[in-house]
């Protein structure tokens, strides 16, 4: 059965995904591949330490900018404990010297920890380092307030990159926001700004936290301090026009109560990035989010028809007067992917679709990836309207050899069988999965079908695809176990142009490779993929267009004793790959800390000089999400 898109998930736990099982969660055939990978039986792991344990840097914001936020969000004030905060009358900071949270601590380069309260032993934890206040609970704070407890200083320390897990677990992040702010409604956003303006405190827009560019980093730039703004209470849908088909939603709503909210009337937005479960409508525009099926449905950047944004400097309210426009250029699409350095998005309106209620599932092997691509490339180019399916994935040989290496079954057997017959070894495998509201889906994927043979596709059957669909949003859960398990995992993307599409694919998975090997030169080549015995790199295209595709790796090694060098060492060498084949440096993840120092290597050093100079005008003081897209603060 198809993945639930209304289902509703616990919140993330602080160091993961999503709270534990207790059966382990690592399903048998995942064990057993990595068994055979790695060559032995998978160490017992480490699981995370206790919230309590966690020693975060001393919370730093002056008893006037704690009374203005909690005024501009109609709080009382103080809201809740706050251990180790200034005593109401202390004096404004002057510098950056008192923070736990120095810039130099937090650059993307080097993001171990500096200040105090970094170290993890319990007994390095510094004087007053803060810890949860007896009796505070772990609830979250309500909507309309302003918290300086650990736990939810914890919780909004960090996105979700494994680095960011890795650090969350043992319990050492790379800082905490001094105070993590809840407005009751969009009104209350003005104000907050107002008050960061003038107390010269960093806003850190925070929406389900699923950044792995280090997007929700606490980063405070020049600024006294930094709080999160957190804004999934803000989730109401505004307004819903059936002859218009589009929605306006407050951007904290999630995509599980999105897609529920426009279920009960009919729609679907269809944009469903596999962190969909605890992302927010918000996040997905300021990151220029792209979805499982964004093939079909569009990115987030064709779905957002309007968007409003409260800057520092005010409001923009942009788009909704017709569906198109040739009033200048189009400054929605300034918003979309300014990853919080701009103002804070408070409202989005999106065009929608008649929720699917038919599904067609279809899945071809190709005898290699660049015959995948050459024919998922004619589907593009040569197909009918609609012959591409709105899933459309193609994972490379090294992604099939361990998809089909989990299932022991027959059908597996008979299916290598079956492709060997027709001299397809190593299989690149696509998946395919056509909706829509009738029975033409079937016709779509028929007229799709024969361009893919035409091309050398073998069918498959529906089924890889159809169970493919059911497992959907289990990978990110899947990471947070394998990480318990001393497993490292990690992901990243990009995209090119056909002509390019294979030589980058191609460059840049050796390039993961040689860097995870790079400790391990000896290793033995696996005789099924001849991929280095000691690593898994896998890749696939899932988001096609009729010039270029997405591509998406997935790295898995034993993870080395110090886990953070090694996937340093990894971007590295897949950055400097991307860099040289001319391939953006980020196709859906965004920018943030993580390829911020890239951003010229991309648009330019006018380019960049041009976002300068947007950002000085709605943003003058610098409070918004520092060190981010930019890298550089607050110049
Ligand atoms: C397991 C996993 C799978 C993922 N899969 C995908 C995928 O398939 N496709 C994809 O595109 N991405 C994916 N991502 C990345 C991430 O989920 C997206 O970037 C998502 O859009 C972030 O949404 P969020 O609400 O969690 O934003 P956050 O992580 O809270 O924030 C991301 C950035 O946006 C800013 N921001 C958030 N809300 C606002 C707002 N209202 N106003 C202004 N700025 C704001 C933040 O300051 C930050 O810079 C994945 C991440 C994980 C961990």
């Amino acid at each position: 059965m198809a993945a639930d898109v209304t289902e509703t998930v616990p919140e993330a736990p602080w160091w993961g995904w999503a709270p534990q099982r207790p059966d382990g969660g690592v399903p048998e055939g995942i064990r057993r591949v990595l068994r055979e990978r790695f060559g032995a039986e998978l160490p017992a792991g480490t699981p995370p330490v206790a919230a309590a344990d966690a020693v975060l840097p001393e919370p730093v914001l002056s008893a006037a900018a704690r009374a203005a936020l909690a005024a501009a969000v109609g709080a009382p004030e103080p809201s809740v404990p706050e251990p180790g905060a200034p005593e109401p009358g202390a004096p404004e900071p002057s510098g950056l010297e008192p923070s736990g949270l120095e810039p130099s601590g937090l650059e993307p380069s080097g993001l171990e920890p500096s200040g105090p309260g970094s170290s993890v032993p319990e007994s390095s934890k510094p004087a007053g380092a803060s810890a949860p206040p007896a009796g505070a609970g772990n609830a979250p704070a309500p909507r309309g307030s302003v918290s300086q407890r650990h736990e939810d200083r914890l919780r909004h320390a960090a996105g979700k990159h494994t680095p960011d897990l890795i650090r969350q677990r043992a319990g050492r992040p790379i800082g905490a926001p001094d105070a993590v702010v809840r407005p009751a409604s969009t009104a209350a956003i003005p104000a907050v700004l107002a008050a960061c303006v003038q107390h010269r405190v960093a806003v850190v827009p925070f929406g389900g936290g699923t950044s792995v560019v280090g997007g929700v980093a606490p980063l405070r730039g020049a600024q006294h301090a930094v709080i999160a703004l957190d804004l999934t209470g803000l989730t109401a849908l505004r307004s819903l026009d059936e002859t218009d088909r589009t929605a306006t939603f407050e951007a904290g709503i999630r995509g599980p109560a999105l897609e529920a909210a426009l279920a009960a009337r009919g729609f679907t937005l269809g944009h469903l990035p596999q962190s969909h479960q605890q992302a927010t409508l918000g996040g997905y525009a300021a990151t220029r989010s792209a979805g499982q099926a964004s093939t079909g449905y569009g990115a987030i950047a064709d779905l957002i028809t309007g968007i409003r944004i409260e800057t520092p400097s005010g409001p923009l309210e942009l788009g909704g007067r017709g569906p198109a426009s040739a009033a200048g250029p189009d400054l929605r699409q300034l918003v979309i992917g300014s990853e919080g350095t701009l103002g804070v998005i408070t409202e989005v309106t999106v065009a929608i679709r008649p929720r699917p209620t038919q599904k067609a599932y279809g899945s071809w092997a190709f005898p290699s990836f660049a015959a995948g691509a050459e024919a998922v490339r004619a589907l593009a180019q040569h197909g009918s309207p609609g012959d591409l399916p709105e899933v459309c994935r193609l994972s490379d040989e090294e992604e099939t050899a361990l998809t089909l290496a989990q299932s022991a079954g027959t059908g597996t057997a008979l299916l290598r069988r079956w492709l060997g017959v027709r001299g397809i070894h190593t299989p690149a495998l696509l998946l395919g999965v056509w909706e829509g509201t009738d029975a033409r889906v079937r016709g779509r994927r028929g007229r799709a079908a024969k361009i893919l043979r035409r091309h050398g596709g073998v069918p498959t059957t529906g089924i890889p695809a159809a169970a493919w669909d059911t497992g959907r949003f289990g990978a990110p859960r899947l990471r947070d176990e394998l990480l318990t398990l001393g497993v490292f995992v990690d992901t990243l993307e990009t995209a090119a142009p056909w002509s390019r599409l294979d030589a980058t694919h191609r460059a840049i998975a050796e390039a993961i490779r040689g860097a995870l090997l790079a400790e391990d030169p000896g290793a033995a080549p696996h005789p099924a993929t001849s991929a280095p015995r000691a690593t898994a790199v896998q890749g696939h295209v899932s988001h096609v267009y009729r010039d270029g595709a997405s591509l998406y790796f997935t790295f898995i090694a034993p993870a080395e004793a110090d886990p953070i060098a090694q996937y340093e060492r990894v971007k590295r060498a897949a950055n400097a790959a991307i860099l040289a084949q001319g391939a953006t440096i980020t196709h859906h993840h965004a920018v943030g800390t993580e390829h911020a120092a890239m951003l010229g290597d991309e648009i330019g050093p006018l380019g960049v000089r041009v976002l300068r100079a947007v950002r000085a005008e709605v943003d003058p003081t610098g409070i918004m999400n520092p060190g981010k897209l930019l890298g550089d603060g607050n110049a």
